[in-house]
Order: structure tokens, then C-alpha cells, then sequence
């Protein structure tokens, strides 16, 4: 361990020597704590990011000023759709998709560092369950859809085949995260195939580029972004272990979307069969103001703008046709084949330029009291994951149906928007869908068949309720020979058990 005149040197040649004020009060325990924490820092990289923090704070915040200039949609041949295209190349797509995960090419890649601050839950987001019949959580629905997707690609090929999951966690989620898929038995996957690592973290900064300690014996550390994905991926080998495994191509997506597709086999057909390094799935923004990134041009290279920095002039822009101009809307799904990755993390990661976020960080005051700020005091540097697009040979975009593929989990039920209802509403009535449309019926309290209505969008509840294992069904296929012609009372939980009995 670093003795305290070791780190103190080290802090010094950062410029903060200010975080061992109050060392010398400490209890041995908690000294030698801050002194690890302390000493893991290395003193330039500290001093870069301290600056770096104090001069962006020394701009005016809100987007630059010349970025609306700047923007342009993205050219209509980078984008595909899985909804306005002909069936047959959504069927080739599909099937390019399949064969890719069939032959071991394909990983999925999970971002689960966040904090999830805004949904106020201690605990990482992926244990939430937003209360379906079955009690799911997000990490199992997630777990499930993984193993249809290797069942059905299996199936098609006549082959097992096995799509590692790399879940990227951060100090805050990995204890947890671990302890949560050990005690559910890794959710009947290998273990050897749930492969965790961890991100770096960096520490909260004032406005005048001192880092800030939360406690007398701890610095206020925060996950340094989703695009701390490129340093985690070089310092925990994960390339190495994707090319050992013969992996090629990876899905990368956050934990948050109820509906999202692991592996999906459209989107990575379409990414393998155009030949793309990177691709983004996105859905059309549903209102100006909506919390999405918007996938376009930023000086003629591919970027996310995302929608802390897009200022409300622009996002409201429209094209002729009526529609917004910047209609793009990130979902935070995405491709990367394993050698753009690789490229990423070994020679462009450094170029991308960390966000600043001003925020309430809880400190210490000079006399050691805990404040917990009411008006911001600090800035968060963070890396987001998307801006390595701008090093894309090949990029493109996929749209996707919002009601199929996009309900996310960001807020407390309090809020209006993304929240455990709207997600579980998402779910459940997608899932009503997918058994009307495979010929179900559902009945009322007297026995008399429910109407049917000919659309239903995901807000709204569905008339019955209705839970598809993802073990069962993975985007709505196979249901038939279950549902077919048949009359069920709500709730219908069609898990495996469920599906065996109702098997012909
Ligand atoms: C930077 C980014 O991708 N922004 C996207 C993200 O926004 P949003 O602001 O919702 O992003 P979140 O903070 O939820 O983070 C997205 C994902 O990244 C993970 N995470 C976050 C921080 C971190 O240090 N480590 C880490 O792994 C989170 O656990 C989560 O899985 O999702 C939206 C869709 O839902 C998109 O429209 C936004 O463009």
C-alpha cells in the first residue's frame, strides 16, 4: 500500500493536495482506505482531468454556439428500416442474422455501470422489476431473450450455439450485479458466458477544478460515461476474450429498455449484409423536447447529439414533409464489429472529448461538516459511448418500431414518462398483440370475448392481461400452436409450462 507521503507527493504534482486534509484525524481503517483510493489515482491524468473540468465549466453552458450550423439528417442511403422495408429483405436480414449467431460470430454487450439516479433505486437498474405477473427482473427478461435467440438460431442451423453476454459494471453495480446472478443460478445461462467488468470512475471537481471529497475519508468518485466502455474493454482484455471465442460482431445496448431485442437478428443482418463497422438502431422521436440523442451529421461525419445538448430551436426544426428534421432518435442500441472496437480502443479513444454535467455533489465542508449541496457545486466528466461514430468507415442507421422495440426505464413512478408503468404497460401490451395476432381470444368476467381492438399502441393498457416468456417467444414468432383459435381468461401467462400444457 502507498505510505501518506507517497500519495501526498503524487497529489501535489496534481494540484489537490487538498483531499488529505483530513487524514491525519482518520481512524486507521478509513486512512488506509482514502490512501488506496488516493493512490490508485495517477497524478497527471488527475491534473488533465481537474483542468479539463475547470475550463469547460468556464463556458457558457448549453450547446456551442455554432453547433446548429453544423448539423445535418443523415444522408437517407446510411438508414434502413425494419418497418418501411420489403418483407423479403427483412426476411434476408433476418435470416444473414441468425446465420452470424449460429456460426459463434455474435455477442451482446450490456452497459450496467449507471447509476440510475433518476429512477432513485440503491440497487442497479437491471434488478428492477416494474411488477409483471411473472415478477421478472430486467437482468432476467434480458437472460431469457438471450436464450430464445440462441434456440431459434440453433433451430435454423441445426447447430447449439452460445452468445456471450459482457456486462460492463462500474464500482457502484458490480458487487451486486454478481451477487444477484449467482443466487438466480447466472438465470440457467453458462456462467463461463456472463462475462462482468468493471469501468473506470473519476472524481467529481468544483468549479474551480478542485476534486471534491464527500466524506473526510472518501473522494465523490462518479463512473467516468458509457464511453468509458473503450478504456474498460483494454483494460480487462474483453477483445482478446471475444476474438478467443471467434466473436465478430457485437450488440451493445443499456439496461434500461424493457423491449429491448438481444442479438437482434434483423439489425445485425442488416449491419453484416451493408458491410457497416458501427450502426445505430433508433425510433422517430415522438416529440421535440422527447430525452432521446438524435443520430445525425455533425460536420459530415456520423454523431449523436444527445438531448442535453441540442438546443430546443433545433430539435424543433422540421423538413418539408412535415416530420423533424432531426427525427432520429437514439435508442442506445448498437454494432460495432469486434476490429472497429479494437481500433477504437487502441488508438481513438483518447480523442474523445469527455461531457460535462453540472450537478449536486454531497461534500465536506471545511470543517469536515457533510453538506449536501441545494444548488449544483460540481462537474462529472463523462465519455459517451456513441461518440466513437465519428470513426466509422461504414455507418448506418436502423429505424425500428417504438411500440416493438423502445420503452425505457428512467424514472421514479412520479414522473409522467418512462416509468414502471409505462414500461410494464409497453410489455404487456405488446405481448396482447403478439397473442391476438397469433389468433387468441380473450374473454370477460361473464364469459363474453373482449373486443379486439385493431391497433393498440403501448400506452395504452390492454384490454386483458397477457405475459409471453421471452423463453416462449422472442419478437412474437411460434405463438400459433399455443394460441390459435383458443379463449383465455386475463391474466394469461403463457410461460414454458404454460406453453407445454397448451402444446397440440
Ligand atoms: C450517452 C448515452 O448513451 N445517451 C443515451 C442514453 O441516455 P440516458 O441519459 O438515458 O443514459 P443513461 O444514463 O441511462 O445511460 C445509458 C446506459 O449507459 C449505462 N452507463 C451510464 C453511465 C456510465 O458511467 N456507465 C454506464 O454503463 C447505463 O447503465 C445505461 O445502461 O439512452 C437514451 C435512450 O434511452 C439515448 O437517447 C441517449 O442518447
Amino acid at each position: 500500500m502507498a505510505s501518506e507521503r507517497d500519495v501526498r507527493a503524487r497529489l501535489q504534482r496534481a494540484g489537490q493536495e487538498h483531499l488529505l486534509r483530513f487524514c491525519a484525524e482518520l481512524a486507521p481503517g478509513p486512512r488506509a482506505a482514502l490512501l488506496a483510493e488516493l493512490g490508485a489515482l495517477e497524478p497527471e491524468a488527475l491534473r488533465e482531468h481537474c483542468r479539463r473540468a475547470a475550463a469547460a465549466c468556464a463556458h457558457p453552458p448549453g450547446p456551442p454556439p455554432d453547433l446548429a450550423a453544423r448539423l445535418r439528417p443523415l444522408p437517407p442511403e446510411c438508414v434502413g428500416s425494419a418497418s418501411r422495408c420489403d418483407p423479403e429483405m427483412r426476411r434476408l436480414w433476418e435470416e444473414e442474422g441468425f446465420r452470424q449467431i449460429a456460426l459463434n460470430k455474435v455477442a451482446v454487450l450490456l452497459l450496467a455501470g449507471g447509476q440510475g439516479t433518476r429512477l432513485g433505486v440503491t440497487y442497479p437498474k437491471g434488478m428492477y422489476q416494474v411488477g409483471l405477473p411473472s415478477q421478472k427482473t430486467l437482468y432476467q427478461l434480458q437472460a431469457e431473450r438471450i436464450q430464445r435467440v440462441e434456440q431459434l438460431a440453433g433451430q435454423r442451423h441445426g447447430t447449439r450455439c452460445t452468445i456471450p453476454w459482457y456486462i460492463m459494471t462500474s464500482e457502484f453495480t458490480l458487487g451486486p450485479t454478481a451477487k444477484f446472478f449467482k443466487e438466480r443460478d447466472f438465470f440457467h445461462l453458462d456462467p463461463n458466458n456472463v462475462i462482468m467488468f468493471e469501468q473506470r470512475m473519476l472524481p467529481a471537481v468544483t468549479f474551480d477544478g478542485r476534486a471534491i471529497l464527500e466524506q473526510k475519508d472518501k473522494v465523490a468518485m462518479a463512473p467516468d460515461g458509457n464511453g468509458g466502455l473503450y478504456c474498460a474493454l483494454s483494460d480487462h482484455q474483453i477483445l482478446e476474450d471475444m476474438g478467443r471465442r471467434g466473436v465478430e460482431f457485437v450488440h451493445v445496448y443499456c439496461v434500461d429498455n424493457i423491449l429491448v431485442r438481444l442479438a437482434d437478428p434483423v439489425f445485425i443482418g442488416f449491419c453484416v449484409l451493408r458491410g457497416a463497422d458501427c450502426g445505430a438502431k433508433v425510433v422517430e422521436k415522438a416529440y421535440p423536447e422527447e430525452p432521446v440523442g438524435v443520430v445525425c451529421q455533425v460536420d459530415g461525419v456520423p454523431q449523436v447529439v444527445e438531448y442535453s445538448e441540442i438546443s430546443p430551436e433545433t430539435a424543433q426544426l422540421r423538413g418539408p414533409d412535415g416530420s423533424l428534421l432531426y427525427n432520429l432518435g437514439n435508442i442506445c442500441n448498437h454494432f460495432f464489429t469486434r476490429d472497429f472496437l479494437q481500433m477504437v480502443s487502441s488508438e481513438f479513444e483518447p480523442l474523445l472529448k469527455p461531457h460535462v454535467a453540472v450537478k449536486k455533489v454531497p461534500y465536506v465542508d471545511e470543517e469536515g461538516n457533510p453538506v449536501k449541496p441545494i444548488k449544483p457545486n460540481g462537474i462529472k466528466m463523462e465519455k459517451f459511448v456513441f461518440d466513437v461514430f465519428q470513426f466509422a468507415k461504414s455507418f448506418v442507421a436502423f429505424e425500428v418500431s417504438r411500440e416493438e422495440e423502445f420503452s425505457p426505464l428512467k424514472n421514479a413512478a412520479s414522473a409522467a414518462r418512462d416509468n414502471p408503468a409505462t414500461t410494464r404497460c409497453a410489455l404487456l401490451t405488446q405481448h396482447y398483440r403478439w397473442a391476438l395476432q397469433a389468433g387468441a381470444h380473450f374473454l370477460d368476467a361473464c364469459g363474453a370475448r373482449l373486443p379486439e381492438p385493431p391497433s393498440l399502441p403501448g400506452s395504452r393498457e390492454p384490454p386483458a392481461i397477457c405475459e409471453i416468456s421471452p423463453l416462449v417467444s422472442y419478437s412474437g414468432e411460434g405463438l400459433e400452436k399455443y394460441l390459435r383459435g383458443r379463449e383465455f381468461w386475463s391474466p394469461l401467462i403463457l410461460d414454458e409450462n404454460q406453453a407445454r400444457a397448451l402444446q397440440p
